[in-house]
């Protein structure tokens, strides 16, 4: 990981496993972690959902700083492992009412504290 992200200073990687069920989301926040003494390089995302679709909500979503713009979303996709570089604005939407399935996935930061 040290050597796919270019931080070279990364020595730890925390996990925690998440379930969203039907009206779970996330509201934007930067995961920035400074404010507890972390210091989190990247931010990874392992996508457990069988089979996932955008319908569903459940989206993780990206914005330019704090405009509300959105500007890139990952769909979750089965055994897929998404990272993007911290302090970054994010936020996962709704999911759906109707989503069949939950929304699973281990998330954790990639840590240099
Ligand atoms: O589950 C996701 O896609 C992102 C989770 C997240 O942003 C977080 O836990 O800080
Ligand atoms: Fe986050």
């Amino acid at each position: 990981m040290r050597e796919l992200t270019g931080f070279t200073d990364i020595r730890k990687v925390d996990a925690q496993a998440t379930r969203y069920l039907p009206g779970h989301f996330l509201t934007a926040h930067d995961d920035d972690g400074s404010p507890t003494g972390q210091i989190r390089r990247v931010a990874y995302v392992l996508s457990l959902s069988e089979r996932w679709h955008p319908d569903w909500g459940g989206l993780l979503n990206f914005y330019d700083g704090d405009s509300g713009q959105i500007q890139d979303t990952f769909v979750p996709a089965y055994n897929t492992l998404s990272l993007f570089t911290t302090p970054q604005y994010h936020a996962v939407s709704t999911v759906a009412p109707y989503a069949p399935l939950p929304r699973l996935s281990i998330t954790g930061w990639l840590r240099a504290d």
